[in-house]
């Protein structure tokens, strides 16, 4: 499993997933979306039902990928150690790996009942751009250190580039540049609230209440919000 906040999902997240999912010769990967990342400042953190469905969208092709919602279904803030608990209980026969990038991986004594994590999963922590590696403290029989193509890509930076009206495509899959410029997600411009009562509370584009005309809407959004148009000189016809 790969568990994350997910927001939004980015191709160093399914690069790195896929990339164990053969290594490892992995049945599945399961995306497991944090209800309340208690690390994270809980302010900037997307609704839990919006990462959830980029994190849907963003596995969907792929017949070994699938997404949890245990932990965006559980109250309170998500430790790993329940993620790992439930996950058991709902397959009681799997042996469990936990993927974590390195700079995870590098907190994780932070983590709460570390202790006991060991017995439940085994840890996979995969190379990042920017971090190091490095399993020292770390339960030698618990952890195997794995490199993964490098993919310089952060939940940050993507949130950051919305803001600032830079593209986000190829650094996330299609469908979630869809998603967020549906929705309007991460952009500083006012938003309304959606009346989906599956998104209650959610920031959306007030112009997207036609399903029918919502996809050429959310295209034409995008083209403005992070796929702004070059600047072309015509050719002087003389
Ligand atoms: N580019 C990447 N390469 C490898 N692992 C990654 C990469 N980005 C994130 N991860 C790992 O994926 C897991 C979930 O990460 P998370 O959802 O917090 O993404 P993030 O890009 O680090 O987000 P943010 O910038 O909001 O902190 C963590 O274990 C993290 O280390
Ligand atoms: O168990 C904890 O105390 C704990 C503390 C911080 C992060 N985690 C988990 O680590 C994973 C990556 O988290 P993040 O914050 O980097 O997206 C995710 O599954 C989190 O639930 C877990």
């Amino acid at each position: 499993m790969m568990g994350g906040t997910f927001d939004p999902i980015h191709h160093g997240h399914l690069v790195a997933a896929s990339e164990v999912q053969a290594l490892f010769d992995l049945d599945e990967v399961v995306f497991v979306p944090t209800g309340q990342p208690w690390q994270k400042a809980a302010s900037s953190v997307s609704p839990g039902e919006h990462r959830y469905l980029m994190t849907v969208i963003a596995t969907a092709s792929n017949p070994r990928f699938s997404v949890s919602r245990v932990d965006i279904d559980r109250d309170g803030p998500t430790y790993t150690i329940d993620t790992l608990r439930d996950l058991r209980r709902l397959n009681p026969d799997a042996e469990l790996f936990f993927i974590t990038g390195a700079d995870a991986l590098s907190r994780i004594l932070s983590w709460k009942d570390v202790d006991e994590l060991w017995d439940l999963a085994h840890f996979i922590g995969v190379t990042r751009p920017g971090y190091h590696l490095s399993e020292s403290g770390l339960p030698a029989d618990g952890v195997t250190l794995t490199e993964v193509p490098a993919m310089a890509i952060s939940s940050t930076d993507c949130r950051e580039r919305v803001v600032e009206g830079k593209p986000v495509w190829y650094l996330v899959p299609d469908g979630v540049v869809q998603h967020i410029n549906k929705y309007r997600l991460y952009a500083a411009s006012a938003p309304v609230v959606s009346t989906d009562p599956a998104l209650s509370g959610v920031s959306v584009n007030g112009g997207l209440t036609d399903p029918a005309t919502s996809a050429s809407t959310a295209a034409s959004a995008s083209t403005s919000a992070s796929a702004p148009s070059p600047t072309i000189t015509p050719k002087d016809p003389a």
